[in-house]
């Protein structure tokens, strides 16, 4: 099948509205590469058997952000959409010049299979490993690894957004723990909650194919008997209340989210809210305070932020 690659070159700032326009035009996920991650693009050339110079020639020429449409009746409609409303938002920067769309043609199976050579095992806080499916890792003493093949969903484990909340399941996560995942993509979080020992963990995903990658997941990992995989919006497939709610969303998203959080949490829960570009925190935080919530603590990985929190002292969840 004949696909279109839209990839726009645009600045940090605009990774998460850049984004949002390839959803609006319908693309199901966005890659974003962006060379000055180093866990996306690991620097030390010793851990890679594959080396790609182009990404090391890329480092100062900003983000490229990439998503995918069908050949279909609408897709010029489309493109156009995208190309409008990128270049409203180059208004905005002194050299236009750093927000470009490009269009190219490929194949399924081209872009399909292209980021597995980037993809190797990864250590993620003090105990879980992320591994490819398709490589070999023998694991060190202490260690947790999660099989995992993200197919088209998102989650790989290299997005600072994923590590922060990875990092904080290791924290948070007892043996007799309930966890909700809200946004679970390739349902990385549920399957790293369920091997820190969690009781019952449910996942939940508004795009089905997000569903269906990590039910496939959550079966190569042998965690079925734990971790529930469920389709649909937010919070509404899930009931009763969990020790520990993650949400790996957009900003927009976490905001809405936040409205009703405490009718699934109980007094001591955790809810990590992930996926926050740094210039939204306060909007968020405000939001999570004005709902009842108290800040724990903000974490910062790159671009991204992180925040914990629980349920007010002597504020009654409704
Ligand atoms: C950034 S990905 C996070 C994936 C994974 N949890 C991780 O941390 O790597 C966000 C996921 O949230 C899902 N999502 C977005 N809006 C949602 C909503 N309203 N309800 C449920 N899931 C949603 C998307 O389909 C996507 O799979």
């Amino acid at each position: 099948m004949k696909w279109h690659e839209i990839k726009i070159k645009t600045v940090s700032e605009h990774v998460e509205i850049v984004a949002n326009i390839l959803y609006d035009a319908g693309v199901g996920g966005v890659v974003i590469e962006d060379p000055n991650d180093i866990n996306l693009f690991d620097r030390d050339e010793s851990s890679w058997d594959y080396f790609d110079e182009e990404i090391l020639n890329f480092e100062y020429e900003g983000v490229i952000v990439k998503g995918y449409l069908p050949d279909s009746e609408d897709l010029h409609d489309k493109i156009k959409f995208i190309k409008e409303s990128v270049h409203k938002l180059a208004d905005d920067l002194q050299n236009k010049e750093d927000e470009i769309v490009t269009v190219a043609d490929v194949y399924e199976e081209d872009w399909a299979n292209a980021w597995k050579q980037y993809y190797k095992p990864k250590k993620i806080g003090e105990k879980i490993v992320v591994k490819p499916t398709w490589e070999e890792y023998e694991a060190k003493e202490g260690e947790k690894v999660i099989e995992l093949d993200p197919g088209m969903a998102f989650g790989t484990g290299t997005h600072e957004t994923t590590m922060m909340c990875i990092k904080a399941l290791e924290k948070y996560v007892k043996n007799d723990s309930t966890v909700y995942d809200i946004g679970c993509g390739s349902g990385i979080l549920s399957i790293a909650a369920a091997k820190l020992g969690a009781k019952k963990v449910i996942g939940v995903d508004l795009d089905e194919v997000a569903v269906k990658v990590s039910k496939e997941n959550v079966y190569v990992n042998s965690v079925e008997n734990v971790v529930d995989i469920r389709h649909g919006n937010l919070m509404e497939v899930v009931e009763g209340r969990a020790d520990i709610i993650v949400a790996n969303i957009i900003a927009e998203v976490i905001k809405i989210l936040v409205k009703d959080i405490k009718k699934f949490m109980k007094e001591d829960s955790v809810f990590i809210a992930s996926g926050i570009i740094l210039d939204k925190i306060d909007e968020v935080k405000r939001e999570l305070e004005a709902n009842g919530l108290e800040i724990i603590s903000i974490e910062r990985q790159g671009e991204w932020a992180a925040i914990l929190s629980k349920a007010k002292v002597g504020d009654k969840n409704e």
